[in-house]
């Protein structure tokens, strides 16, 4: 079933009173526990588009449905993880700004419900030990990862990331991957992850899409071919990478 359906979709800004073509008319639909991973040369609107799915930017003309419904206004059915680590409220410990999303989103149950869910999202991602931090305590990893778990304790239709791990070493990056793909096959919930590493887009996307440079067009979307577990070493995987890596237009740069 499709989930998320975009059709149509233009967004234009205004730089010094000259309007100009963000999004190009883009259409396509996200299934229902799709991992759609998206990959655009930089500056091409990759934000713009999921700023327009998370209600954060007004589209100029189009329509975006969930679950065949228009979508209106920010809402905890569709969320965003952002790079940032700064996304979470200083002031709170680690449970505090899991917790209290869900009283905010009128998650029903009392305070001891509330908890018990948070510690469960916390134990997802490894952080029980850390629950009464301070995010300033964390590394940058770690506060993804409370990141993460917030999102996915308040059950979306559509978890939206914005390159969460391209500010990450390798190594952290690495682990995150593999821990954010056990998630989604947890829970099944739709993804859109953008990122700009082609590695990365094979590792976690069940569907790949590549934006073509500003105005942006879809350039590729398909689904991946690559049976799991995929290897970076191998010439299937090398073989994706150009396909992908060839869409990607990068004369700018
Ligand atoms: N609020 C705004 N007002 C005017 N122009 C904007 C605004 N937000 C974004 N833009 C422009 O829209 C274009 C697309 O920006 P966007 O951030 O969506 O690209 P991106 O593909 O996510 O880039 P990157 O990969 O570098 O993060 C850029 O030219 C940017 O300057």
């Amino acid at each position: 079933m499709s989930n998320l359906l975009v059709q149509d979709l233009v967004k234009q800004y205004s730089l010094e009173g000259k309007s100009f073509t963000v999004l190009d008319k883009l259409s396509f639909s996200v299934d229902s526990g799709d991992f759609l991973t998206i990959l655009g040369p930089s500056g091409c609107g990759k934000t713009t588009l999921i700023r327009c799915i998370c209600s954060i930017e007004e589209p100029t003309s189009g329509k975006i449905l969930l679950d065949g419904e228009p979508i209106s206004g920010i809402g905890p059915d569709r969320l965003m993880v952002f790079q940032d680590f700064n996304q979470l409220f200083p002031w709170k410990t680690v449970i505090e700004n899991v917790i209290y999303p869900l009283k905010l989103n009128k998650v029903s149950g009392d305070i001891k419900t509330l908890t018990q869910r948070a510690e469960e999202f916390l134990d997802l991602v490894h952080l029980s030990a850390f629950k009464h931090a301070y995010p300033n305590q964390l590394s940058g990893g770690m506060r993804q990862r409370v990141a993460i778990a917030r999102s996915l304790a308040l059950n979306p239709k559509v978890l939206v990331m914005d390159e969460p791990f391209g500010a990450l070493d390798a190594q952290t990056r690495s682990i995150l991957q593999k821990e954010l793909k056990s998630l989604w096959r947890k829970f099944q919930t739709t993804i859109i992850f953008i990122t700009h590493n082609v590695q990365e887009a094979i590792l976690l996307g069940s569907k790949v899409m590549v934006l073509s440079l500003s105005p942006a067009k879809i350039k590729y979307y398909e689904k991946n071919p690559l049976p799991e577990p995929r290897m970076p070493e191998t010439p299937e995987f090398m073989a994706q990478w150009h396909t992908l890596y060839d869409q990607l237009d990068t004369r700018r740069y």
